[in-house]
């Protein structure tokens, strides 16, 4: 695996600060030395810097629309260009909403995508039916070709060209969707697993009918999504918006390594990872630790062990 690592150290998708250090945090639990210690190529891009917008005032009740959008139109430019070299591309966040970026910038280097979007929260509200305006509940209206006429002009936001058609999309994990929203899922059939699924069918079939579904007709790149939120709170609470009965942490790895399988996944986003959410550094450990863990499982880590394939026995 040929890995490109983006730091996208961004909050204003959301109100609570603290998320923008996600990435460092991330890369200071050893994550760039694990994914080399495993075999991994890995390219670290470093951080982005996001220009300052002042006099940022709310569209309707939709926040911080200037930055938001200034910040994605970079990491859009960011993600082509490491998908240009080849790699695949791990976004650090920051909070959801730089999903708008990344998925705008991976479409722009491999056209027809699947998206697995791993969240307690679908993040399809539009700027309309929005109750918070918070822009990283909003990010998939902004991507997807079917609700294209349903979103209002914003500041920042004209350079998005919706990407993703609504029968490339599964959720996984959603337990803490908006009526809003799950209006706008049942309408437009987009196929969701929640905890309910999780606990009826068990994830190791969810996994099975997910790849199936995303590659019934053609195998499309897969762009994963991960908000470390679908996880159980008691494994990470150190993020902007917890939802209780959510993935184990077993489940939460197992989603990784059945799609890194799958040899399809082209980007992944770990996002919303947020240390002054956790009450002790124990807390904050176990949501990093996590993430670290999630994106290993992406690039080959198994459970089982792994050895390198020119490993000669002494
Ligand atoms: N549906 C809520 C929650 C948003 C949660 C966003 B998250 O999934 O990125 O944490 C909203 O629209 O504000
Ligand atoms: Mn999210
Ligand atoms: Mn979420
Ligand atoms: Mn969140």
């Amino acid at each position: 695996h040929s890995v490109g690592l983006i730091g996208a150290p961004f909050s204003k998708g959301q109100r609570r600060d603290g998320v923008e250090k996600g990435p460092d945090l991330i890369r200071s639990a050893g994550l760039v030395e694990k994914l080399r210690a495993q075999g991994c190529a890995v390219k670290d891009y470093g951080n982005m810097t996001f220009e300052e917008v002042a006099n940022d005032e709310p569209v309707g009740n939709v926040k911080r629309p200037r930055a938001v959008g200034s910040a994605n139109q970079r990491l859009s430019a960011a993600v082509h260009a490491v998908k240009n070299d080849g790699h695949t591309c791990v976004m650090l966040g920051g909070d959801h909403s730089l999903a708008i970026g990344s998925i705008q910038g991976h479409a722009a280097a491999k056209k027809d995508l699947s998206v697995v979007w791993v969240d307690a929260h679908a993040d399809i509200n539009t700027p309309l039916t929005s109750l918070t305006g918070n822009i990283h509940g909003q990010p998939m209206s902004y991507l997807i070709h079917e609700l294209h006429s349903k979103i209002p002009v914003l500041p920042n936001f004209s350079w998005i060209k919706p990407c993703v058609s609504a029968k490339d999309i599964v959720y996984i994990g959603l337990r803490d969707v908006d009526p809003e929203e799950h209006h706008i899922l049942t309408l437009l059939g987009i196929k969701g697993y929640s905890m309910t699924e999780v606990d009826r069918l068990g994830i190791a079939k969810v996994m099975e009918e997910t790849c199936d579904y995303i590659f019934s007709k053609v195998k499309k790149p897969i762009h994963l999504s991960y908000d470390i939120d679908a996880l159980d709170p008691s494994i990470s609470p150190a993020t902007g918006t917890p939802v209780v009965g959510g993935l184990t942490y077993r489940e939460g790895v197992y989603i990784t390594e059945h799609i890194c399988q799958t040899g399809m996944l082209s980007a992944v986003d770990m996002v919303e990872v947020n240390p002054k959410r956790g009450r002790t550094e124990d807390e904050i450990s176990s949501t990093v630790n996590a993430a670290v863990d999630l994106i290993c499982g992406c690039f080959g880590k198994r459970r089982e062990g792994n050895h390198s394939a020119d490993y000669k026995m002494p």
